[in-house]
């Protein structure tokens, strides 16, 4: 009997010693064994003081080599010098060796369409793909759900919505729409509850409950704004033609993508832009709208738009303006007939728009990217009978923002610092995110680990998240940029094509 404990004890010994080593050596692999996780669990990691160390940390002072140290959720401190823990505890480190730590991307254009279409996205599907694609925060549309975000009551509907089912932090645009414009009671009561802006369209929204505003609806909106000190993001085409509308080109056939792409010339967005920086100039410091934004969401035209988007901001208009990757990625040219999957409003224009554009990003002259994730069913994109002036206008990208953007962007140029402006830093602003959007300390500990030389296809073994991968314009489409580990305030959500048993994203109201 002895000799048999004498023989076991040994390899008991070495079993121990063995688990606590990678206990704590290597929590990229071996600490998720052990993890006891339970079905409430938010987060894959068994502490919440631990370091993250790379060899390329993005940071507002740019690229280092060092380590994040994070308590409870937040970042406590930051040290140079890869290996350099600063601390005595050096066993809590995950070491991410050459991938990229990067802040979580912050995507302030999502339609969820939830409570009302969850069989378009949903916050659980929206928010798992969110995780899964590194973006830690999203800022939800007032619009596709129903009812339509427009008072305090519709957005308590949104809230109730979310419970347990974000994965992660998810704020709320309200809408500005002809009713609430003239009632301010019902638009502060929005505002009070939360909204961080507001959103308005200058077209039909193609959704009913969701009317378009008139500059003048605008005007009224933004004199309540400039007191909360919140954005007005706008939907800026208008149609100025409706001749041109109702008489499509390439003789009228609705396969081929350029009968759609006649129909919203760039003129609409000109003339919609036109007549917000005839309003924005009073934003200015001193002038009778100070204290309110103007935000131009998904910018298409990079000619006369632009232009008067630049100057507006030379005058010292409280005005910004975002693209989407599609429109940096795509081209008119190269979209196949009966391909509605790239249909969208405003349209994806020509190559040498495209290439415009790409300068604008380069040369600063937009402020952000956002993905304007817009889904719908299968049966209204109508994929099947290939036509583009009936089929649903979005493109559905949420979960691909990230090797998108650099996939295309690496090819002209744009840099991994560009990347983190573009997607986290100028977006938390906009939103009024205090405490998010970059690696900084007292900042959320909104993380996403990457490698940026992986590259994959987005075929139909790929882990895709969203309710309707197949409807993505990007799916068959070869990509670089992999997504290892996203962190929400410091708990791991995502790792490895997993995520954590339980949702731990939480609404953000502003104050
Ligand atoms: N309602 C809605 O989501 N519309 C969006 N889709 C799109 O392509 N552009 C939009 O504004
Ligand atoms: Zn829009
Ligand atoms: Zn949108």
């Amino acid at each position: 009997m002895d000799s048999l404990v004498w023989r076991v004890l040994p390899l008991l010994a070495i079993l121990v010693s063995f688990l606590i080593f990678f206990y704590f050596k290597d929590p990229n692999t071996a600490q998720l064994l052990i993890k006891l996780s339970s079905d409430d669990d938010c987060t894959l990691l068994p502490y919440d003081h631990y370091w993250i160390s790379s060899n390329r940390i993005v940071t507002p002072q740019g690229i280092i080599s060092g380590s994040v140290e994070i308590d409870k959720g937040k970042i406590i401190s930051i040290v140079e010098g890869y290996g350099k823990k600063g601390s005595s505890k050096q066993e809590q480190v995950i070491d991410y060796g050459e991938a990229v730590v990067m802040p979580g991307l912050i995507d302030v254009h999502v339609h969820l369409d939830e409570p009302g279409r969850t069989d378009w996205e949903g916050f659980l599907t929206g928010t798992r793909a969110a995780a899964a694609g590194g973006v830690t925060t999203v800022v939800d549309m007032p619009l596709n759900n129903h009812p339509t975000t427009v008072s305090k009551e519709t957005l308590g509907l949104k809230l109730d919505a979310t419970k347990n089912k974000i994965y992660v932090d998810v704020g709320f645009w309200g809408g500005l729409i002809p009713e609430n414009a003239h009632n301010t009671t019902i638009l502060e009561g929005l505002l009070s509850a939360g909204v961080l802006g507001l959103k308005s369209f200058m077209c039909p929204s193609g959704i009913n409950d969701f009317p378009m505003t008139t500059i003048d609806h605008i005007k009224e909106g933004l004199s309540v704004l400039a007191k909360y000190r919140r954005p007005l993001l706008v939907h800026a085409e208008i149609e100025l033609d409706s001749k041109n509308h109702l008489e499509p080109k390439d003789n009228g056939d609705s396969h081929v993508y350029s009968t759609y792409l006649n129909t919203r010339p760039p003129s609409w967005e000109q003339g919609a832009i036109e007549e917000l920086v005839g309003v924005t100039k009073d934003t200015i410091i001193g002038g009778p709208l100070e204290g309110a934004h103007v935000h131009i969401v998904h910018l298409s035209d990079s000619s006369a738009s632009l232009d008067l988007i630049k100057k507006a901001k030379s005058r010292g208009d409280s005005i910004s303006v975002e693209t989407c990757p599609h429109y940096l990625a795509f081209s008119s040219e190269e979209i196949p007939n009966g391909d509605t999957r790239f249909k969208c409003s405003p349209p994806i224009r020509d190559a040498f728009n495209k290439e415009k554009l790409r300068e604008a990003i380069l040369e600063g002259h937009i402020d952000l990217l956002s993905s304007d994730h817009s889904p719908t069913v299968p049966e209204l994109k109508l994929l099947e009978e290939g036509d583009f002036l009936r089929a649903w206008g979005g493109i559905s990208s949420l979960q691909f923002n990230l090797p998108v953007a650099w996939s295309y962007g690496k090819k002209y140029g744009v840099t991994l610092e560009q990347l983190s402006l573009l997607w986290s830093k100028k977006p938390a602003t906009l939103a009024g995110l205090e405490s998010k959007g970059a690696i900084a300390v007292g900042n959320h500990a909104d993380i996403v680990v990457w490698q940026p030389e992986v590259e994959f296809e987005l075929n139909d073994d790929y882990p895709v998240f969203l309710k309707h991968p197949s409807l993505s314009a990007y799916m068959g489409r070869k990509l670089s940029g992999k997504v290892l580990d996203t962190f929400v305030r410091g708990n791991l959500v995502f790792r490895d094509g997993k995520h954590a048993p339980a949702a731990c994203g939480v609404p953000i109201l502003a104050k």
